[in-house]
């Protein structure tokens, strides 16, 4: 029987001619990637409870500080210490302030059939580049961590055939916003969403990073694209060969599948306390903003950033308003600054800050207060997510953040 991309990619990493879903194989991992947010827990598993603590391959380890950069208090910077010592001692690869960890292991390190664990569930982006990626635990990371293996039970696969292409104004944001208002949260649960079809092949890599980001939102193991010319360029930028490209069978088994018209989307938002709470974004227009937020490893992008740029250049943030502007990593902050973006948003009365999760969660920076509003390009919009448990955070895509803070409530760039 045929198989999908992300059966091939377990099959060549379980060593075995052909896999199904249900099987559960032992796999050997091409990398592992751990944050801030747990990396010291790992640490002290690794040193407190093994018997015999090594690691298998370092250079297959990623350590990156994003979550709390610059270290906020002493306890933070006290488990970073932790992390950033383990690293060295250990000759692990090691990144500090240089941007969200997705984002640095894309510009960095990703290749097309690669099977990487990250310890957060984020890591589903890095099928963008054809890459199977998901998220683990700490203790699952420490044991691939110790063994350079771990195993995966396989998923289904569910196909998401995308035809045309997005009007101008529309986003690869409100397309992942549409599809998970639509399958719902749990709707694609342990599966992979694979993206495919003529309008998939439209969409730049950024795009693929902001679709398969999310794939997590809707409850996914990961999600992916075929490594196409689009991605084999970027891996050329980049200075990178493919381990191995994989296509889909024609008679590959998928339990299910959807099709999007990309031509037919429009600008959504995610009202609060769910991701899948998604509504025209006509419909949340008006309500009154604190802070908007462009930003994270879902669009913090260069792409993200013109678009923003484009919308405020000549006007003003609302008043009492903070606009967060967040760059993914410096490589894109550096991009920014020689396209003028920079001055652009500083200009505009933007707060500029260096490449970091900022808002997208409630502890680093921009945390909102007691009963405010807060529109975001961040991934996740659950109670208390940027913040006071009472305040409420909107998802939507750069366009609407940025008319956002110009207008001082939810707004579209049709309105200001
Ligand atoms: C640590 C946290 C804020 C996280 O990065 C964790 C995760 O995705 O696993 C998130 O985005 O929810
Ligand atoms: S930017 Fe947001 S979603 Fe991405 S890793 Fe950071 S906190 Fe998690």
């Amino acid at each position: 029987m045929g198989m999908t991309i992300a059966e091939k990619i377990i099959a060549a990493a379980a060593g075995v001619e052909s896999v199904k879903p249900g099987d559960i194989h032992t796999v050997q991992l091409d990398r592992l990637m751990s944050n801030d947010g747990t990396t010291h827990l790992t640490v002290d598993m690794y040193n407190n409870k093994l018997k015999n603590p090594h690691i298998a391959d370092t250079k297959k380890l990623v350590f990156i500080v994003d979550h709390n950069v610059p270290s906020d208090c002493p306890k933070t910077a006290a488990s970073q210490k932790k992390m950033r010592d383990f690293a060295k001692a250990n000759n692990i690869d090691f990144w500090e302030g240089k941007g969200v960890c997705h984002q640095v292991m894309i510009e960095n390190y990703v290749r097309p059939g690669e099977l990487i664990f990250g310890a957060d569930s984020h890591t589903c982006s890095y099928g963008a580049l054809g890459a199977f990626g998901t998220g683990v635990g700490c203790t699952d990371f420490l044991y691939g961590m110790v063994t350079g293996t771990s195993w995966v039970l396989v998923p289904e696969s569910v196909k998401f055939n995308l035809t045309g292409k997005l009007p101008k104004g529309v986003t690869a944001r409100d397309l992942i916003l549409t599809i998970i208002g639509e399958v719902g949260a749990n709707g694609c649960n342990y599966q992979v969403m694979e993206f495919t079809g003529e309008g998939a092949k439209t969409l730049s890599i950024s795009d693929r990073m902001t679709l398969c980001n999310m794939a997590v939102e809707a409850g996914a193991k990961t999600g992916i694209f075929e490594a196409d010319e689009k991605a084999m360029d970027y891996l050329k930028e980049h200075g990178r060969e493919p381990k191995a490209v994989f296509h889909s069978d024609p008679d590959a088994k998928y339990v299910r599948e959807y099709t999007f018209d990309l031509s037919k989307v429009r600008p959504v938002v995610a009202r609060p306390d769910f991701v899948d709470n998604v509504v025209p974004a006509e419909e949340a227009c008006g309500i009154e903003i604190n802070e908007a937020f462009l930003g994270s490893c879902n669009n913090g992008r260069i792409e993200d950033l013109r678009v923003g740029a484009e919308i405020i250049k000549g006007k003003k943030v609302a008043d009492k308003v903070r606009f967060l502007v967040v760059p993914a990593s410096q490589t894109i902050y550096r991009q920014a600054l020689k396209e003028g973006l920079i001055d652009i948003f500083m200009e505009a009365g933007a707060i500029v800050m260096n490449p970091n999760c900022s808002v997208c969660w409630g502890s680093c920076q921009g945390v909102i207060g007691e009963n405010e509003v807060l529109i975001s390009t961040g991934t996740r919009n659950f109670k208390g997510r940027a913040g006071h448990p009472s305040s409420k955070v909107y998802l939507g895509s750069a366009a609407t953040v940025t008319a956002s803070a110009i207008a001082g409530k939810i707004a579209l760039p049709s309105e200001i």
